[in-house]
């Protein structure tokens, strides 16, 4: 046929709609269950032909759907065999203005990863796969190309292109054609159905290709590892022998190791490896990167992954966070109980053998504390003295018998302990006559108050320390040591001459060798002169009689003397043995007199100690203070106390920390009768306590709690009951209470001050002193007198600042004294304003009843006669029968023949009438009485 020839018109096509697109669904199937159902249109390529040209049979290529994004994840050499069946039964020229025809670029690409697939079939030049998702579910178009390959990839026989081109084919094919023309099948649903079951196994075959891949994968990485490990081992074997034998040359053993590394490792760890391996230096240290493992599909998931997904992923879900709970559960309680009864049952299935202790037992020990020592329940040991018949509570002290007897009892062994055990001996040893030397003679000086003590002292030691004393009276016990003319050294302590230092003067008197008592020549014998005489012979030591103010116009000394007869106490100038000296403070005469006097004492008594042992002495005074802390000043009285020396004070320990003498100088050491200040103590003690160097720390301690406790059982064992404290706890609880809280400047000042105001207390109202000590006035003394609406007293110290706002929020009377009588007054005052004012009764007349009459609703009327004093309207009257009160009540009306009078004297008679209904009959005494009321003194 010519070009020029004219189609006919019975040899052309007849026209006619044809569908050009077939659809369908299918169903995809991913890893974890999910799957995907992807509408697939299948386009036609409208081909224009010729008329009477033949249709081409073009069989439609397989790997159409396939939009699945983990399909693209695939790796690459799934894809192998894919290229495979792109040959387009046509050469189309791709560019068509559709999705489609971007097709061709990934696939080319993936070609070369597949060269099995090149010699079979010549490399497409334009593959559609006709494929176009139908956006149902989220796919993009980008991904159902790339995915073009990969479904591609089973080794399928179906889709081998037939080059079924029954006609021969156009040339050049009109460029708006598609890639090209899907053969129509002939059967389209059966057609459909087949090309899902063979998405389906091709999907399943992709994905058990993925899955071996990943073992592989996994295997690989495997065994690198254990050839890492394995170099390392090597290593460390080479490393070794070099360290052993640093000659051998390390070229051979590390040359296995090079290969290996340089396989494992990335190229310039490799060439690291040859370079140690050649010998010239030994290998780097090296750690072989591990690839990181792919994440594996279908595993069964162990928690570690878990662990391990939660730290990459960082998302939290529902499922995550109950796994989170679920890895970080612990044991349960019941496999916790189930570990403890187990733990018990092992710990009974021996049979348990019994323990026996050596118990010591003091004297006196409560129930709780011997079980403790006896490692037994203390409710056995109470049931146990149940059962002998003693009744007693845990905390019940019990004594030693009664304690051996519980400790036979439980199989122990007893080891009685007495207080001597603990408590130091030491003192009762006595120094050999060699190792003593002389040391000086302590004296204290004693007498009432203002009779010139302190002024005396200061005369002997050139200070002036009365003159700075609060009110010029001494408040504590002053201790100096003087250097007289002789060059012999005398130590004196000054006591305080208040009625209250009682217990001060008693202990001067026991540490002193000589006591001066001090008289003012001016004043005579006074209660504390008397007091210190007393003191001085229950302590067994010699007196010298100190006349003082001899300068005054009044004073008479031979009067003294001669008063002193009255108290036994006879001078020498009055034929006893009894030294005595005419002194004045003021004009410093005689002081040279008493001087020798006191040596001569001295002299006699033989005052000697061994200064060549561990330190003993007695606590003069002891104070709180805020910068140094608890501060004792101890007289010395043998051995040698030095800095750092260990010791027990009382119920206290401590190790010196530093000497002060009474110069305020430190100093290293301190010899017999040196009065020091010692620091370094761990709590205030008494005044009176005595100190003792021991070897060490744990003996202090011991000793120290072992006192302790003494004192705390003091304290707290209830005195035996009998009549007499039945009756004064009677009194107690009828009697009112004035709460104090006591604080002062040393612990001498405290004793002094509880003991004047416990002597204050009368039945009527008692001090009861919550808390008494030595140191400032705390935030816990307020709280303490806040609960109890006490005031608080300080004796020569103050409050904090804290404390004092603490006292005025609370209300507590914060009452500052520097002078004890003063406060004992106010005290005093106090407590009688407490009490209010007193009424006493004076009865002005007596009346015997002769008659009784009824008077109506005045009650009764009785006919009197006045046998004493006087009867008055409106006095306070009781009637007595028999010495008996029967009434008590008032006179209502008093009348002499039926008129009123105001009052009826002695000898008259008359009639009254008494206030209420009260059976008086005649013989009854009526006594009127009046009520003063009278401010309260104690
Ligand atoms: N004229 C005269 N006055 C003296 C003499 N000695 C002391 N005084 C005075 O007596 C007063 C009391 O003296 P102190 O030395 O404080 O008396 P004290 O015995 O120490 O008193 P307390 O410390 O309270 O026990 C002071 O005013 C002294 O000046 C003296 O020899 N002659």
């Amino acid at each position: 046929m010519s070009d020029n020839e004219k189609p006919k018109l019975g040899m052309r096509a007849p026209l006619g709609v044809r569908r050009t697109v077939e659809t369908g669904k299918v169903k995809q199937s991913f890893s974890h269950g999910r799957s995907n159902t992807v509408v697939v249109e299948v386009k036609k390529a409208r081909v224009f032909r010729k008329p009477g040209e033949a249709e081409p049979v073009v069989e439609q290529a397989a790997p159409e759907p396939v939009a699945a994004p983990e399909v693209v994840a695939a790796p690459a050499p799934v894809a192998a065999p894919v290229a495979a069946p792109a040959p387009a039964p046509e050469p189309v020229a791709a560019p068509v203005a559709e999705p489609v025809a971007e097709a061709p670029a990934p696939v080319a690409e993936a070609a070369p990863e597949a060269p099995a697939a090149a010699p079979a079939f010549p490399p497409p030049r334009a593959f559609t796969p006709v494929a176009k998702p139908v956006p149902t579910p989220p796919p993009a178009p980008a991904p159902v190309v790339e995915a073009a390959p990969e479904p591609v990839a089973a080794p399928e026989p179906t889709p081998a292109p037939k080059p079924v081109t029954a006609t021969p084919r156009r040339a050049p094919a009109p460029v708006r054609t598609p890639a090209r023309q899907a053969a129509p099948a002939r059967n389209p649903g059966n057609d459909l159905l087949s090309r899902q079951e063979r998405q389906a196994k091709l999907l399943r075959e992709a994905e058990e290709a993925r899955m071996t891949a990943l073992e592989e994968a996994r295997r690989r990485e495997d065994r690198l590892r254990a050839e890492a490990a394995e170099e390392e081992k090597r290593r460390i074997e080479q490393n070794k022998l070099a360290a052993e034998n640093p000659t051998a040359a390390p070229a051979p053993a590390a040359a296995p190791a090079a290969p290996a590394a340089a396989a494992a490792a990335p190229t310039g760890e490799a060439a690291q490896a040859e370079a140690g391996a050649d010998g010239r230096f030994p290998p780097p240290r090296r750690f072989t990167p591990l690839p990181t493992a792919p994440r594996p599909a279908a595993k069964p998931v162990s928690r570690e992954k878990n662990a391990d997904e939660r730290r990459q992923s960082g998302k939290l879900t529902v499922t995550r966070a109950l796994d989170d709970g679920a890895s970080a559960r612990t044991r349960s309680l019941a496999a916790l109980k189930r570990s403890r009864e187990k733990a018990k049952g092992s710990g009974n299935s021996g049979p348990s053998i019994k323990q026996v202790r050596d118990v010591n037992v003091p004297e006196a020990i409560t129930v709780q504390e011997l079980a403790n020592r006896m490692a037994e329940r203390g409710a056995d040991l109470v049931k146990a003295l149940f059962k002998m018949g003693m009744p007693v509570t845990i905390t019940q002290t019990i004594d030693q018998d009664t304690a051996e007897l519980l400790v036979t009892e439980f199989g122990h062994n007893i080891n009685r302990v007495s207080d001597s055990d603990i408590d130091l001996t030491s003192h009762e040893e006595v120094d050999s006559d060699d190792t003593q030397v002389t040391r000086p003679p302590v004296v204290t000086i004693m007498g009432h108050v203002d009779h010139g003590k302190t002024s005396l002292l200061d005369a002997l030691r050139g200070a002036n320390v009365a003159s700075g004393e609060a009110g010029g009276i001494t408040q504590h016990i002053g201790a100096y040591q003087v250097t007289v003319k002789s060059g012999n050294k005398i130590t004196f302590l000054d006591t305080p001459g208040h009625e209250a230092f009682s217990d001060m003067r008693a202990r001067g008197a026991n540490i002193t060798d000589i006591v001066v008592l001090v008289v003012a020549g001016d004043d005579g014998m006074r209660p504390q002169t008397i007091e210190a005489i007393s003191h001085v012979r229950a302590a067994g030591v010699p007196m010298i009689v100190a006349i003082n103010k001899m300068d005054k116009p009044g004073s008479d000394a031979s009067k003294i003397r001669q008063a002193l007869l009255q108290y036994d106490v006879q001078v020498e100038e009055m034929g006893g043995d009894v030294q005595d000296v005419e002194v004045s403070a003021t004009k410093k005469t005689g002081l040279e007199e008493l001087i020798d006097k006191i040596e001569l004492q001295a002299d006699l008594l033989e005052l000697r100690a061994n200064p060549d042992r561990p330190a003993e002495g007695t606590v003069v005074e002891a104070t709180l203070d805020k910068g140094r802390g608890a501060v004792a000043t101890v007289l010395v009285g043998r051995g040698t106390l030095r800095v750092g020396d260990i010791f027990v004070v009382g119920a206290e320990s401590g190790k010196v920390r530093a000497l002060i003498d009474d110069k305020g100088k430190n100093v290293k050491l301190a010899l017999p009768s040196m009065p020091v200040q010692v620091l370094g103590l761990t709590g205030v003690p008494s005044a009176g306590d005595p100190l003792s160097v021991v070897e060490n720390e744990a003996r202090a301690r011991e000793v120290a709690d072992y006192r302790a406790s003494v004192i705390q059982q003091k304290r707290t064992t209830s005195a035996p009951a009998n009549l007499e404290t039945m009756f004064s706890a009677l009194r107690e609880k009828q009697a009112q209470q004035f709460p104090l809280v006591v604080k002062a400047d040393a612990q001498g000042s405290v004793e002094a001050i509880v003991a004047s105001l416990n002597k204050i207390s009368t039945d009527l109202i008692q001090v009861r002193i919550l808390h008494s000590g030595v140191g400032g006035i705390t935030e816990s003394d307020v709280s303490l007198a806040a609960a109890s609406r006490a005031p608080i007293i300080g004796f020569n110290v103050r409050a904090n600042s804290k404390a004092r706002e603490l006292a005025t929020r609370d209300g507590v009377a914060l009452k500052y004294y520097d002078v004890i009588y003063d406060l004992l007054d106010e005290i005093r005052a106090a407590m009688a304003g407490q009490l209010g004012p007193e009424y006493l009764e004076h009865v002005v007349g007596r009346a015997e009843i002769r008659e009784v009459f009824s008077a109506g609703k005045h009650g009764k009327a009785a006919g009197l006669l006045v046998v004493e004093g006087y009867i008055r309207q409106k006095l306070r009257a009781r009637v007595l029968r028999d010495d008996v009160i029967i009434y008590n009540g008032s006179i209502s009306s008093l009348r002499r023949f039926k008129d009123d009078v105001p009052e009826v004297r002695a000898g008259l008679e008359c009639g009254i009438t008494i206030e209420g209904s009260t059976d008086i009959k005649a013989g009854d005494i009526v006594e009127t009485f009046e009520v003063e009321e009278r401010e309260r003194t104690l």
